[in-house]
């Protein structure tokens, strides 16, 4: 079975805007609201290339209880933890020629709600996979995701973790399956910028010597870098196709390589799926659907 983490759900609230100003009252000229936070799209493109999961995480108010109705009316398996007071944040994603976040920081997870997470991965067997991803609520220490690693150690459970900064750092010393930085990402954990493969390349592997397996790096409309355990470098462009809301395309990228190498045990085509769910959700509304990704899987392979 697959988990997906996501410490910080969110209700992700897109809208366009025409000619946005600061300082005086805008409109928006549409207005789309999905449920978000790395783990649960990661789950959502993962049911829509057919492969279930189970979302697990942290939810609160009333925005936690609609991001969970939104879920299983997606027929997504939760097994979310409710925190007692504070609720998930809604984030704002407002295009107006550019794309501009507004992150919410999310509620307080107390020790009590801690534990019940532990509780819940203590059940993950052999063979298992999890997903850590995105950002944690304020107040919780950077050490989090390093802690969870370290329990699992041992278990034989494939781990994912697509993180920033120091909780992306932390992890490698427990050699996880899978890191996906953006080329940004990468960049800031060495105080360098990276604008081409070659450099992707020359700093993924970097993560590789600190531990991680495979390591997958995202360029936008540029493709990705993967550097497998076995030594591969591979490098492709993203399949074409004009930018709609790219919000997510990084969690259907981790998803498609995730299905990919669940249908094929290959790292080339893996590669490609996710190379091709990625694209699918950032040349679309919302997330790649399967109908979406088996287009472009069909169209370019
Ligand atoms: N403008 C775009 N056009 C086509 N594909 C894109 C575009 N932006 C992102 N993608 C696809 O989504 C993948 C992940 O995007 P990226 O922006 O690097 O991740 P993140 O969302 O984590 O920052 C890319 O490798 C690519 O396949
Ligand atoms: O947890 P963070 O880093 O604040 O990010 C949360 C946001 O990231 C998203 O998961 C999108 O992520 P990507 O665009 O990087 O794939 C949104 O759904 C959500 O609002």
């Amino acid at each position: 079975m697959i988990y997906t983490i996501t410490f910080n759900p969110s209700l992700d609230y897109c809208i366009v805007v025409k000619d946005f100003k600061t300082g005086t009252i805008n409109r928006t000229v549409r207005e789309q609201i999905y449920p978000g936070g790395k783990g649960i799209n990661v789950s959502i493109v993962l049911k829509n290339l057919g492969m279930p999961s189970t979302t697990l995480g942290f939810l609160g108010g009333f925005t936690g209880d609609e991001i969970e109705r939104r879920l299983k009316e997606q027929k997504i398996r939760t097994d979310f933890i409710r925190v007692p007071e504070g609720m998930s944040r809604i984030n704002v994603k407002m295009r107006s020629g550019v794309e501009t976040e507004i992150n919410g920081s999310g509620p307080v997870i107390g020790t009590d709600e801690m534990s019940r997470l532990y509780e819940k991965l203590a059940l993950l067997k052999e063979g298992d996979t999890l997903v850590l991803a995105g950002s944690i609520p304020a107040g919780m220490p950077e050490n989090v995701y390093q802690e969870i690693l370290r329990t699992l150690e041992g278990k034989k459970i494939r781990t994912v973790v697509d993180a920033t900064g120091a909780l992306l750092r932390n992890v490698l010393s427990y050699h996880p399956f899978l890191v996906k930085p953006n080329h940004h990402e990468l960049g800031a954990l060495f105080d360098v910028k990276i604008d081409t493969k070659k450099d992707a390349a020359v700093y993924g592997e970097k993560l590789q010597q600190a531990g991680a397996r495979n390591v997958l790096v995202s360029m936008g409309a540029k493709g990705a870098v993967l550097l497998t355990e076995d030594g591969q470098i591979l490098e492709k462009d993203a399949p074409g196709g004009t930018l709609v809301n790219s919000v997510g395309a990084g969690d259907s990228m981790v998803a498609g390589f995730l299905a990919g190498y669940e249908k094929y045990k290959d790292y080339e085509k893996a590669l490609w799926y996710g190379l091709c769910a990625g694209s699918a959700s950032a040349c679309g509304e919302g997330l790649a659907t399967g109908a979406q990704v088996e287009k472009m899987l069909a169209e370019k392979i």
